[in-house]
C-alpha cells in the first residue's frame, strides 16, 4: 500500500470551467497573426501590453472565474442576487488583474464576457449548447447591478459620441457576434480543412466584420472602425487566412490598423468567448467536470 494517494483529485465543475476560461484567454493571446493585437509576433498597436503580460493576466483571473461558477451553483438561478454576486467577484477579478499587470487593462472586457458565460454554463451544466448558455448569460447581463460603479469609461464615451453598442449590449443581446458569426465561421473553416489556427483567425475576422468595437472607436474613430470591418470582410472574401490572397490581405489589414492605432480588443475578447463555448460544446459533459 502507498503512503500517499497519487491519484489526481478530480476537478470540481467550477474549477473545470475556470480552467476552460483561462485556456480560452491563453489560446486567444497566442493565436497569430492577429491584426493589431498582442500575439506571438509582437504587441500590435499596444505600447503597454505584451504576450507574457496577457498570459499572467489570464492566469490571475482563474480564482474569479471559479468563484463565479460556484456562485451560480449556490444561487441556482438567474436573478439579482446572482447578478450582484458576480458583479462583485468580477470587480475583485479586475483588481487581481490590475495588481498582476501593474495597472494595465489587459482583460476588462474578457472578465465581463467570460464571467457571464462561465456563470451561465454552471447554472445548467446539463444544457450546454452555445446558444443556450449565451441566452442565460444575456438574462444575467440584463439585470442591473445596483453596486456597479458607472465611470465614464472609454466605452461609455464612444457610446455617447457615436451611439455605438458596446460590451454591455453585446452581452444583453446574447452575444450575436459569437453565436451568429464566430462559431459558424470556425466550424465552416474547420470543415474546409483550413487548419485550427486559420479557422480561429477566420472566426476573429468574422467578428470584426460587424462589431462596433469600442476599443477601435475610442482609439481611431469611425475611420478605424470602417477600416477594421471592411478589411476583415476583404480577407474572408479573398479566401480567408488559409489562402495566399487572404494572408496578403490580412497582413495589409494588420499594417493599416497599426498605423491607425486601432486595436480590436473587443473582438479579441469575443474570440475568447467563442473558443470557450466551442470547448464546452465539443468536450465531454462538463458535469463530469472532470478528467
Ligand atoms: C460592461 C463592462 C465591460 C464595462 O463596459 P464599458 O464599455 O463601460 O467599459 P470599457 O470601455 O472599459 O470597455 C470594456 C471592454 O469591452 C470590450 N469591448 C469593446 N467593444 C465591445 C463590443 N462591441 N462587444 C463586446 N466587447 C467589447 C473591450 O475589450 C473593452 O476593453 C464591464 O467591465 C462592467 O460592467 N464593469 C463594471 C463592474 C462589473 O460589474 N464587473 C463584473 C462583471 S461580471
Ligand atoms: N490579444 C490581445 N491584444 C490586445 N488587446 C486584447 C487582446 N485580447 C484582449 N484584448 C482586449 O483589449 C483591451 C485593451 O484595449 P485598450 O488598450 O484599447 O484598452 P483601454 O484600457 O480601453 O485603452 P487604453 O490602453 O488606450 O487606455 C483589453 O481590455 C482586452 O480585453
Amino acid at each position: 500500500m502507498h503512503a500517499f494517494n497519487l491519484q489526481p483529485k478530480p476537478l470540481s465543475l467550477a474549477e473545470h470551467l475556470a480552467d476552460l476560461a483561462v485556456d480560452a484567454l491563453i489560446d486567444e493571446a497566442d493565436l497569430s497573426p492577429k491584426p493589431a493585437l498582442v500575439d506571438r509576433r509582437g504587441n500590435g498597436a499596444h505600447t503597454d501590453l505584451h504576450l507574457g503580460l496577457m498570459h499572467a493576466s489570464a492566469l490571475s483571473l482563474w480564482p474569479a472565474f471559479k468563484e463565479m461558477a460556484q456562485a451560480a451553483s449556490e444561487f441556482g438561478g438567474v436573478g439579482l442576487p446572482l447578478r450582484e454576486a458576480i458583479g462583485r467577484i468580477g470587480r475583485e477579478g479586475e483588481q487581481a488583474m490590475l495588481a498582476t499587470t501593474s495597472g494595465v487593462n489587459t482583460h476588462r472586457g474578457a472578465i465581463w464576457a467570460l464571467g457571464l458565460l462561465v456563470t451561465a454554463a454552471a447554472l445548467d451544466p446539463e444544457f450546454t449548447a452555445p446558444g443556450a448558455i449565451a441566452l442565460r448569460a444575456a438574462r444575467l447581463a440584463l439585470l442591473d447591478d445596483r453596486y456597479a460603479p458607472h465611470p465614464l469609461s472609454h466605452g461609455a464615451q464612444v457610446a455617447q459620441r457615436y451611439g455605438a453598442r458596446g460590451a454591455r449590449e453585446e452581452a444583453q443581446l446574447g452575444f450575436p457576434a459569437v453565436i451568429q458569426r464566430a462559431l459558424p465561421q470556425l466550424k465552416h473553416s474547420r470543415a474546409a480543412g483550413h487548419g485550427e489556427q486559420n479557422a480561429r483567425l477566420d472566426a476573429l475576422l468574422a467578428i470584426m466584420t460587424r462589431l462596433a468595437d469600442t476599443c477601435v472607436l475610442y482609439r481611431a474613430g469611425e475611420t478605424g472602425l470602417h477600416t477594421m470591418q471592411s478589411g476583415a470582410q476583404a480577407v474572408l472574401d479573398a479566401g480567408g487566412s488559409a489562402s495566399l490572397a487572404g494572408r496578403r490581405r490580412l497582413h495589409r489589414l494588420d499594417e493599416q490598423l497599426i498605423a491607425l492605432n486601432a486595436s480590436p480588443g473587443g473582438a479579441a475578447d469575443l474570440l475568447a468567448a467563442c473558443l470557450f463555448l466551442d470547448r464546452i460544446e465539443s468536450g465531454d459533459s462538463i458535469i463530469q467536470g472532470a478528467f
